[in-house]
């Protein structure tokens, strides 16, 4: 482990998508099971963001295993006629303490704009939730010379004035790299969580130091201690890799203290 890691309590979270009929909380089960046992000295928070339709009862059946739960989105007001649409109210109720925003997924599929991320952020803070911002580039916006021009416009643009360090994190995630075992050099990484870093301080002050900044894109078990050990990432966001919990876990082994 690194020193600037102790700085900065890493977060590693699964994001399940549109995934669980066929993973069971078993999966869950096993990754807190590991946290209190063999991987109870792991330097790092463990979160899962199941579909929504999961939490409430991963949540009762977790008791004190120490795996935090995540929404994958939140409508922008805490109620109303809003069909389909889940508010962070409610993912709080059924026992999230964070929601994930602005995943490029949303924002390609939904048209989602970092307006609408930044409004559906704020409203995560309203409801105690810790927001889980999302950014990055695409390919053609890589390609073209363009990825801190875009990442930087992304989260001046997605991030809430009274974000700090305990109610944000922000997630870099470069769209190209998401389910196609493609990743960004480390030397990429560092340069775009360095721009992010210096952004945040910008745009939130001191807090922006010591706020987490995930990396997400095709996290494996053999390249998670790679990128993890990259300056200025202080976690990871895991999607496919996150739906099996021994290579979950593998991943979040990144964090084992010796
Ligand atoms: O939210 C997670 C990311 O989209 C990464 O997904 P992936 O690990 O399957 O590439």
């Amino acid at each position: 482990m690194v020193n600037h890691r102790r700085e900065i309590r890493p977060l590693v979270a699964g994001n399940w998508k549109m995934n669980g009929l066929k993973v069971s909380f078993g999966e869950v089960q096993a990754v807190g099971d590991a946290l209190l046992g063999p991987l109870a000295s792991i330097a790092a928070d463990v979160m899962i963001a199941p579909p929504a339709t999961l939490i409430a009862g991963f949540a009762s059946g977790l008791g004190a295993r120490p795996v935090l739960l995540a929404g994958q989105d939140c409508h922008a007001k805490a109620s109303g006629a809003h069909t389909g649409d889940i508010s962070a109210e409610m993912l709080k109720d059924a026992g999230a303490s964070a929601v994930i925003v602005g995943h490029s997924e949303r924002r390609a599929d939904h048209g989602e704009t970092s307006e609408q991320v930044r409004a559906k952020a704020e409203a995560a803070h309203r409801a105690g939730l810790v927001a889980i911002v999302c950014i990055g580039e695409t390919q053609e916006e890589r390609a073209a010379g363009a990825t801190l021009d875009v990442v930087s416009r992304q989260l001046k643009g997605s991030m809430p004035k009274a974000s700090t360090a305990v109610n944000t994190v922000v997630a870099y995630e470069p769209v190209w790299a998401i389910g196609t075992g493609l990743t960004p050099t480390p030397d990429d990484v560092r340069i775009v969580h360095a721009a992010i870093r210096s952004d945040l301080v910008h745009l939130i002050g001191p807090e922006g130091a010591h706020m987490r900044v995930l990396y997400g894109g095709s996290v494996k078990p053999d390249n998670a201690a790679t990128l993890m050990s990259v300056e200025n990432v202080n976690g990871a966001l895991v999607g496919g890799a996150s739906l099996k919990a021994s290579d979950f876990l593998a991943i979040v082994r990144a964090y084992e203290t010796p």
